[in-house]
C-alpha cells in the first residue's frame, strides 16, 4: 500500500501538459499562458495629467497668476508649446502639452475663466510619467502565468485580443454499479441515486476542466470495459465504485483486460483506500472508491492536482494550515485519517472542529465542512492542540458588512 505522497508523486510523474489553443483574451480567464507577453509600447504612452486642473512649466513661473490659453480634454493632444506665464486647463488623462511638467488641481486655484491664481503648487506634481506603469519591451506576463482579471486587463491594454492558453482537460466520468439510478428517479428498494458522477463533474469544472459524463456501467466486466473504452476519447478517465474486493468489483479487471497497466492499487489513507491508478492507451485512469466521500476526497488529493498540472498550473495543491482543535480528536486506526472539519479564523489563529460522524458514505459530512484534518495513524490530540488541515475552500475567510445599529 502506498502513502498519499507516494501516490501523488507516482501519478504526477505521468501527467504531461496538454496542447495549447488560441482563445479570445476574455476566455483566457483562470487559465495558464505558455508564452511571454511583452509590452509593445509604453503604458502610459505619454506624460499625462493625474487630475482635472491646470498645467504649465514650473520653471516659467514668476508669480501665482497665469493666463489660461487653452482647454485640453482626455483624447486630445496640444502640440503648440506654452509661454512662461501661461497655463492650459487640462482634464485627467490628457497628455501634457510641450513645455508643461506640473499640474495644479482645480481645487487649488482661484478660477477667473481666462486667468487663474495658484493657491498652492509643487514642481512636477500630479503628472503620470510615460512608461511609469509598463515599459516597451518589458515581459509583463511571463510564460506559465495564471490569467486573473488583472492580467486580462493588462493584456487588453497591450492591444492583445487573442492568446494561447493550455487546453481545458476533458475528463470522462463513469459511475459503476447495478444499484445506481440517475437523478430524477425515486429510489426503489436496493437502489440509490448516482451522486458521484455529479459531484466529480462539479469538481472537474471547479478545477477548470470539462467533464464528459459516461453514465453508469452495469456490474459486469463487459459493460465496464465498453464504458471505459468510450472514455478514452477524453484526456483523463475517472471511474467511481467497483474498485474494492467485492465479487462484482470489475473495474481493475476491465482496465487490465483492455491492456491498461495499473501503477498502484490502495493508498494508505482513510477514506479512499481502495483507489487504483492506471495508464490505458497512454491516458491516466483513476479508479476511485464508490463511497461518496471517498470519491470526492480522493479526487481532491489525486485528480485535481493532475488536471491542474496538465493545464499548465504550477501551484497544484490546496493550502495546508495549522489549526487548533476545538475539541479532542483521536485516530485509533492504522491509516492516516482525513477527517472532514470545519475551519474558522479568529485573528491570526485557525480553529477547527470535526463535522461529526465520519462514515465515508455520509456526503453531508463534506457539506458541513471546508477542510480535511490530517490525523496521523494511532494518534490522539487534546482540545487546543495543533493539527494540520488541508483547506478545501477559503470562503470562511471572507466577510460580511457589519450590521449598523438603528
Ligand atoms: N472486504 C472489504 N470490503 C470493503 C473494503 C475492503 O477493504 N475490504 N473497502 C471498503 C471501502 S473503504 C470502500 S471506500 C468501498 C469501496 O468500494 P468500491 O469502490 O468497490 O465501491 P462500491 O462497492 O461500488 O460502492 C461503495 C458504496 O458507494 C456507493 N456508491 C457507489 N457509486 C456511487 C455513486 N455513483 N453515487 C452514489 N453512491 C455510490 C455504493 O452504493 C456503496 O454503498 O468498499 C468497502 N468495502
Ligand atoms: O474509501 Mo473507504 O470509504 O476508505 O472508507
Amino acid at each position: 500500500m502506498v502513502s498519499i505522497e507516494e501516490a501523488q508523486r507516482a501519478i504526477l510523474k505521468e501527467i504531461s501538459q496538454l496542447q495549447t489553443e488560441k482563445v479570445s483574451v476574455f476566455q483566457g480567464l483562470n487559465r495558464v499562458t505558455p508564452e511571454d507577453h511583452i509590452a509593445p509600447w509604453d503604458i502610459p504612452p505619454a506624460d499625462n495629467s493625474a487630475m482635472d486642473g491646470f498645467t504649465f512649466g514650473y520653471a516659467g513661473l514668476t508669480d501665482s497668476r497665469l493666463n489660461v490659453v487653452g482647454f485640453l480634454p482626455a483624447g486630445e493632444v496640444r502640440t503648440a508649446p506654452l509661454m512662461p506665464g501661461e497655463a492650459v486647463k487640462i482634464m485627467t488623462g490628457a497628455p501634457l502639452p510641450p513645455c508643461c511638467d506640473t499640474v495644479v488641481p482645480i481645487e487649488d486655484v482661484e478660477d477667473h475663466q481666462d486667468w487663474i491664481r495658484l493657491k498652492a503648487v509643487k514642481a512636477g506634481n500630479h503628472v503620470r510619467l510615460r512608461g511609469e506603469d509598463i515599459r516597451e519591451g518589458e515581459v509583463v506576463i511571463p510564460a506559465g502565468a495564471l490569467l486573473r482579471p488583472q492580467e486580462i486587463g493588462m493584456l487588453s491594454a497591450m492591444g492583445c485580443t487573442s492568446l494561447a492558453v493550455y487546453r481545458r482537460a476533458r475528463v470522462a466520468i463513469l459511475s459503476t454499479g447495478d444499484e445506481l439510478l440517475e437523478p430524477g428517479s425515486t429510489p426503489t428498494p436496493g437502489k440509490l441515486v448516482n451522486s458521484n458522477s455529479y459531484s466529480l463533474a462539479a469538481q472537474v469544472i471547479d478545477a477548470g476542466g470539462e467533464p464528459v459524463l459516461l453514465g453508469i456501467a452495469a456490474d459486469t466486466l463487459e459493460s465496464t470495459k465498453e464504458k471505459i473504452l468510450a472514455g478514452l476519447n477524453a484526456d483523463f478517465v475517472v471511474i467511481t465504485g467497483g474498485v474494492s474486493v467485492g465479487d462484482r468489483d470489475f473495474v481493475k479487471a476491465a482496465i487490465e483486460s483492455l491492456g491498461g497497466e495499473i501503477t498502484f492499487w490502495k493508498v494508505n489513507m482513510k477514506p479512499g483506500k481502495p483507489l487504483a491508478f492506471a495508464l490505458l492507451d497512454g491516458k491516466p485512469v483513476f479508479a476511485l472508491p464508490g463511497n461518496p466521500v471517498a470519491a470526492m476526497v480522493s479526487f481532491e488529493l489525486f485528480v485535481r492536482p493532475s488536471l491542474l498540472q496538465a493545464m499548465g498550473h504550477k501551484n497544484i495543491l490546496r493550502p495546508v494550515v495549522k489549526a487548533e482543535l476545538r475539541e479532542a480528536a483521536v485516530n485509533k486506526g492504522g491509516r492516516p485519517h482525513l477527517v472532514r472539519g470545519l475551519v474558522s479564523r479568529e485573528g491570526d489563529r485557525y480553529l477547527v472542529s470535526s463535522t461529526g460522524d465520519q462514515s465515508s458514505g455520509r456526503l453531508s459530512s463534506l457539506i458541513l465542512g471546508n477542510g480535511l484534518i490530517k490525523l496521523p495513524p494511532e494518534s490522539r490530540f487534546a482540545a487546543g492542540e495543533t493539527v494540520e488541515v488541508l483547506l478545501l475552500d477559503r470562503g470562511f475567510e471572507m466577510g460580511q458588512l457589519e450590521a449598523t445599529e438603528t
